[in-house]
């Protein structure tokens, strides 16, 4: 059986802790699928590459509102498909091969199995040549999560895609249901509804991206309801095979009905991988939701054991990960004086039409809480470059805490969304307050940022 100092499960952030300082620990990396996880491989990367196309074949419309008449002829997905993995999997690839033959990686041995805890701290790896079992003083475990499909009865038998496969699909469909109203919902759905593909949204609930704050998902739900075929408030009721592809029958407010497709993609929400890794078995506590349980340095129920991303973070989002594999990292090498994961403002982006950007409480959760807040709300029409660009639907919420002016959230919908929203990130990381944030520095006009000075002064009431 053999031991290593160090035993690091899955390799999507987790792959980021290695270094030089390492070289003198006996190293073992498991991996039961491809170097990279899932952020490269079926994730962030590919479906920004995706967005992006997408973004530049959904411009005619826009552009036509403004007097410029340009056309889209065509979209080759095939083409588009294999320019993104040709560039992605020789990185999953290139990763795998550092790990393999590099002289930096001497003390590092690469397990391409499935590892499952099967007593304290002894892993068991599924190997093709069968199964060898490792010991190891310290395991980081970032094996990450997987997408979720609900128990609709047929659903089964009728195919469908998640988000894993459906970027590598042959041909565009002429019509696809997505079932779900999340992030991945509103990524895809733009990107076939601007590639060409009628698309169905059916939600649970009454609104699209409902976890935004409110007039956000509003917002995005009746522009959403503009372009595709928003089925909100059904339950889906059962999924049957038909000539075309798949039929889903729903029911809703108005009755039964069904919607039909060529595809069917479920987006349903992902949830963390502890049961298969069986972290019970070394110990590990889990939380109801299956996330592994760790402290504010990433340790988890037993000592030595860390856990960091996707498996432990209800967040489930790359740059979380990534700060959790660097805290892991220092802790490591540095256990006398650990450093804690810091969670105070975790921001996230949709990469949809339009953008969407949050960081913060929502006036939900600052009423839920009890604060007492202040809020503003800016239009993009009504400052200069949204207004050079006719935007109608944009705008950027903030709210503050009464008195203080101190920020406690930001949520902006419209054009550049994310990287209007930085400086915002910035201010309350660094304990900038709304007042000094808008008056202490000059705003390049008449460019987008003025939205978010604008709706500072009007958050400070001037
Ligand atoms: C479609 C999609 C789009 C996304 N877009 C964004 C985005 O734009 N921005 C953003 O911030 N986040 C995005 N995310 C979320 C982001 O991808 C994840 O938060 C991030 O990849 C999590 O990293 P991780 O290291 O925790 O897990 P992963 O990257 O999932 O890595 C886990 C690794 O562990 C391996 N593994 C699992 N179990 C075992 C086992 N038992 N034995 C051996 N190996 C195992 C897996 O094969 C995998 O390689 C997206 C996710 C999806 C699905
Ligand atoms: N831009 C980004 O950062 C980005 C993009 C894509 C994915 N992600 C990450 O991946 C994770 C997974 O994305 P997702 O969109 O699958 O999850 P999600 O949690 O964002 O949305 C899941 C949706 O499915 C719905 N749902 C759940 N069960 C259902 C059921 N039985 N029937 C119908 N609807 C049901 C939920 O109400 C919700 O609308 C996200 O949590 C996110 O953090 C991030």
């Amino acid at each position: 059986m053999p031991h290593y100092d160090l035993v690091i499960v899955g390799t999507g952030s987790g792959n980021s802790i290695l270094d030089q300082r390492f070289a003198d620990r006996k190293v073992a990396i498991v991996e039961k699928g491809v170097f990279g996880g899932t952020c490269l491989n079926v994730g962030c990367i590919p479906t920004k590459m995706f967005v992006y196309p997408a973004d530049l074949a959904a411009a005619p419309a826009e552009a036509k509102r403004l007097g410029a008449d340009l056309e889209l002829r065509g979209v080759r997905w095939r083409e588009i498909r294999d320019r993104v993995f040709g560039r992605i999997d020789p990185i999953a690839d290139g990763g795998l091969r550092y790990r393999l033959d590099h002289p930096d990686n001497d003390g590092v041995t690469v397990y391409q199995g499935e590892g499952r805890f099967t007593g304290h701290k002894e892993l068991a790896v599924t190997l093709p040549h069968g199964e060898e079992t490792l010991t190891a003083d310290e395991f980081v475990l970032a094996a990450g999560g997987r997408a979720t499909v609900p128990d609709v009865p047929g659903l089964a038998e009728v195919g469908y895609h998640t988000s894993d496969t459906v970027m590598r699909i042959d041909e565009l469909p002429p019509r696809a249901i997505i079932l779900g109203s999340g992030f991945i919902s509103a990524e895809f759905a733009h990107v076939l509804g601007s590639f060409g593909v009628d698309v169905t949204i059916v939600a649970r609930s009454g609104a699209l991206l409902r976890t935004e704050d409110d007039d956000v998902s509003l917002r995005f739900t009746e522009l959403a309801s503009r372009r595709f075929d928003v089925r909100l408030n059904r339950a889906s009721v059962r999924a049957r095979r038909t000539s075309a592809g798949v039929a889903l029958d729903l029911r809703g407010p108005g009755g039964d009905e069904t919607v039909e497709a060529e595809l069917l993609l479920v987006a349903t929400g992902r949830r963390p991988n502890s049961d298969l890794l069986d972290v019970a078995a070394t110990g590990v506590a889990t939380s109801p939701s299956g996330h592994v349980v760790v402290d504010e340095y990433q340790r988890t129920s037993v000592e030595g054991i860390y856990a960091l991303g996707d498996l432990s973070s209800w967040y489930e989002l790359k740059h979380v990960a990534n700060h959790e594999a660097r805290v892991v990292q220092h802790n490591l090498l540095h256990p006398e004086d650990p450093i804690a994961a810091d969670h105070r403002f975790v921001p996230h982006a949709v990469f949809t039409s339009p953008q969407i950007a949050s960081v913060g409480l929502t006036e939900r959760d600052a009423a839920a809480r009890g604060i007492r807040y202040v809020s503003a709300v800016q239009d993009y029409a009504d400052i200069a470059y949204g207004w050079a660009m006719e935007d109608t639907s944009g705008f950027a919420k903030l709210i503050a805490e009464e008195g203080t002016g101190k920020l406690l959230g930001a949520h902006i919908i419209g054009p550049q969304a994310p990287t209007l929203l930085q400086p915002l990130i910035q201010a309350m990381s660094f304990g900038l307050d709304a007042r000094s944030m808008a008056k202490g520095q000059y705003w390049i006009h008449p460019a987008m940022p003025e939205l978010v000075e604008n709706a500072l002064l009007k958050l400070v009431g001037e």
